[in-house]
């Protein structure tokens, strides 16, 4: 579409240092990589030390992580590029993931391990989402949360990253785990304020009740906690209704929400109204089969009726993608120019769940970028 001259900006991470990740599943993000290397280590994990981590350096970091790519995930699954996972085969695929994750050790360095792979994308800002789990030997859905703040601190020191964390609801486990889930990030935000801001809920969308799913959003908010919610990822009008009426800060995906892909016009027009921003995801939709093609990606329609959106990765490592690409996919449907591409970067702060002074300072940081962009686009 003519935007080679973005090239160079968006290989040398321009768009994605200047950018902010707001919807990154933990244990989706893990790339193949990091999780044939944790499976390979499994057995010398242990509470005490790295030794045990040949190629990881004393933060516990994977030394010599190539970026995700869609290529480099693919020869780990031995798919092709263009393979398409249904919703069914993502469930399956987060089973696997969860499968190698048994430790409070193997989860603290998923975790460190997913940030330093966003960090050396050059992202400055990113908000990771997990449910607790009570699973193998990890002894309580407290301790699983624990390990992942624990990575969060830890990461933070290492890397030049903002780190936030929404605890997840998984629509699909009901409504007395999803209370419990809100009473457990309570719990932990009391603990660590800076950290714990923020509840999503997604899970499997066949499952769940849209109207205990919108009293425990209810509950989350009487908490102090900021509220990003997926929609629901196939054809539910009534219950995107629910949602919307509600307004949690931020919505997921939102592809059904259009009368052109199986939403309603009373369904879009108060999608319209209430001018929610929707965290696109379109490497997640395409590949799960919820969007037919990039073309046909809501992110296209938001763009051009000037509704509120922010590009997401979803599930990098189950996807395959980085932030730079999504921000490609984006400039092959959608025209922009220089200064709307920072709008979006500047957007995504706005509907970040930072502080405000957080909000000013990763401000200051992008419109340096893009004056240092701007500049470097010149000479090409
Ligand atoms: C494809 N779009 C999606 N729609 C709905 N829920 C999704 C999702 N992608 C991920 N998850 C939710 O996040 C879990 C994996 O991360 P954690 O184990 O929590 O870190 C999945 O099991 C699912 O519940």
């Amino acid at each position: 579409m003519g935007f080679d001259f973005l090239n160079p900006v968006l290989n040398r991470g321009f768009v994605s240092v200047s950018s902010k990740e707001l919807h990154a599943h933990l244990n989706g993000s893990i790339s193949n990589h990091l999780l044939e290397h944790i499976k390979a280590n499994s057995e010398n994990l242990n509470e005490s030390g790295n030794e045990a981590f040949l190629p990881v350096d004393c933060s516990g970091v994977l030394m010599n992580v190539n970026n995700h790519s869609v290529e480099a995930a693919n020869v780990c699954n031995g798919k092709q590029s263009d393979t398409r996972r249904s919703l069914k085969e993502c469930w399956s695929a987060f089973a696997k993931i969860h499968e190698v994750i048994t430790t409070p050790r193997a989860l603290y360095v998923a975790t460190v391990n997913v940030i330093a792979e966003f960090s050396k994308e050059n992202v400055i800002y990113l908000e990771l989402r997990t449910g607790p789990k009570k699973v193998h030997n990890i002894p309580s859905k407290l301790s699983y949360v624990e390990s992942v703040v624990k990575g969060i601190t830890d990461a933070q020191k290492r890397f030049p990253i903002l780190l936030k964390l929404l605890i997840s609801i998984d629509r699909k486990k009901g409504e007395k785990d999803a209370f419990e889930t809100v009473e457990l990030a309570a719990t932990v935000a009391a603990k660590y304020p800076e950290i714990v801001v923020g509840i999503d809920v997604s899970g499997d969308p066949q499952y769940g009740n849209s109207i205990w799913i919108v009293n425990v959003m209810k509950e989350a908010r009487r908490r102090g906690f900021k509220i990003s919610c997926h929609l629901p990822e196939i054809v539910n009008p009534d219950e995107a209704i629910a949602f919307l009426e509600f307004a949690p800060e931020r919505l997921g995906h939102g592809q059904f929400l259009h009368p052109m892909y199986g939403g309603t016009a009373e369904l879009w027009e108060l999608a319209k109204q209430k001018r929610i921003p929707v965290e696109a995801c379109i490497s997640s939709n395409v590949a799960s089969g919820m969007a037919v093609s990039v073309e046909d990606h809501i992110v296209k329609i938001l763009h051009q009726e000037s509704l509120p959106y922010i590009i997401c990765t979803d599930d990098s490592g189950v996807f395959g993608t980085t932030l730079s690409n999504e921000y490609r996919k984006l400039l092959s449907v959608v025209q922009l120019n220089f200064q709307q591409i920072q709008n979006l970067c500047l957007d995504a702060v706005a509907y970040s769940f930072a502080t405000e002074g957080e909000k000013e300072y990763l401000n200051k940081i992008i419109q340096t970028w893009w004056l240092e962009a701007d500049c470097a686009s010149q000479a090409f």
